[in-house]
């Protein structure tokens, strides 16, 4: 995973210093794009270990529409728990805008996949996760905002975008907001495997995953895992494949991927900013 490297020396080398939300503090650039080729493995950092299960039950989570962290807590996944109220509710996150939008029962999943099946040369094939209606009230706590129908956070990766050509599915994201050490790595996954899928339920092969950013920052105390982590050798990417037998993207389930030579550095810890 060059790319990522080269995203970690791009940010410490021209980062401005920046303030944010949480008080931690950054080093940011704003604009920066990277592309993976599926084809060339499946891209999932090997500088430090990742844990696939997070990632997976979280895109599975935001394909059925789910915003409660119980069904991500009951498979073992804690990583929203610090944004979630007492009932585990986030408000309308991700997955709710992207099967109900602006709780409209507009359906962008289901759209995209019948265009991307009927008219593949479309350039309208979006799902917005971006909803101006529902953000949140930053002078109040996480569970107030959602107690008043507004999601916890705002959407980090916003929008994307698939192409078809040749045969190949390409997805292009843009994700505004990017923690580079804790959340960056789990978003090229997810957005690689959701590629995969949807290639797979549509009838094409995977393409390219382009991941375009707003703020790209490290934060001031990732700092030090990261440079440990540019320090490792960069190991061939993994294989992942996926059970052919599904052909509807709601049915997949965990058992349905299987991550072939995945030999990761050890895994580093961070703590995530809140
Ligand atoms: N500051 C911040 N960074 C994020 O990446 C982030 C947020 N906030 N808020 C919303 C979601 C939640 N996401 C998260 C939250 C925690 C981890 C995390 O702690 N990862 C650890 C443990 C992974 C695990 O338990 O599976 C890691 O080492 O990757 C990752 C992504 C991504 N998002
Ligand atoms: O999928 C995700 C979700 C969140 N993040 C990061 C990006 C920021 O560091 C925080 C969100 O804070 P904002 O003040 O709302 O920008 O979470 C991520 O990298 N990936």
């Amino acid at each position: 995973m060059k790319q990522y490297h080269d995203l970690v020396k791009h940010v410490l080398e021209n980062g401005n210093e920046k303030g944010d939300r949480t008080g931690t503090g950054t080093k940011s650039v704003f604009g920066y794009q990277m592309r993976f080729d599926l084809s060339e493995g499946f891209p999932m950092v090997t500088t430090k270990k990742l844990h696939l299960k997070s990632i997976v039950y979280e895109l599975l989570w935001f394909i059925k529409g789910d915003t409660n962290v119980n069904y991500l807590q009951e498979n073992g996944v804690r990583i929203w728990n610090e944004w979630a109220d007492e009932n585990g509710d986030l408000g309308p996150v991700y997955g709710h805008q992207w099967r109900n939008w602006n709780s409209d029962e507009v359906d962008q999943l289901k759209e995209v996949i019948a265009t991307l099946k009927s008219n593949p040369n479309s350039r309208r094939m979006l799902v917005s996760a971006w909803n101006p209606s529902v953000l949140p009230d930053t002078s109040k706590s996480f569970s107030e905002n959602v107690a008043n129908g507004k999601a916890a956070l705002p959407p980090c990766h916003a929008f994307f975008q698939f192409y078809v050509s040749d045969g190949k599915l390409s997805c292009q994201l843009y994700q505004r907001s990017a923690d580079i050490f804790l959340g960056v790595p789990f978003n090229i996954a997810s957005y690689a495997l959701f590629t995969m899928m949807m290639a797979q339920v549509c009838g094409y092969e995977a393409g390219e995953f382009i991941h375009t950013f707003g703020d790209a920052h490290i934060y001031n105390n990732h700092v030090e895992q990261l440079e440990l982590q540019l320090s490792r050798d960069i190991r061939p990417l993994p294989k992942m494949k996926l059970n052919s037998a599904i052909t509807n993207i709601e049915d997949f389930t965990f058992d349905d991927f299987e991550l072939q030579d995945y030999n990761p550095h050890p895994h580093i810890k961070g703590k995530v900013a809140v």
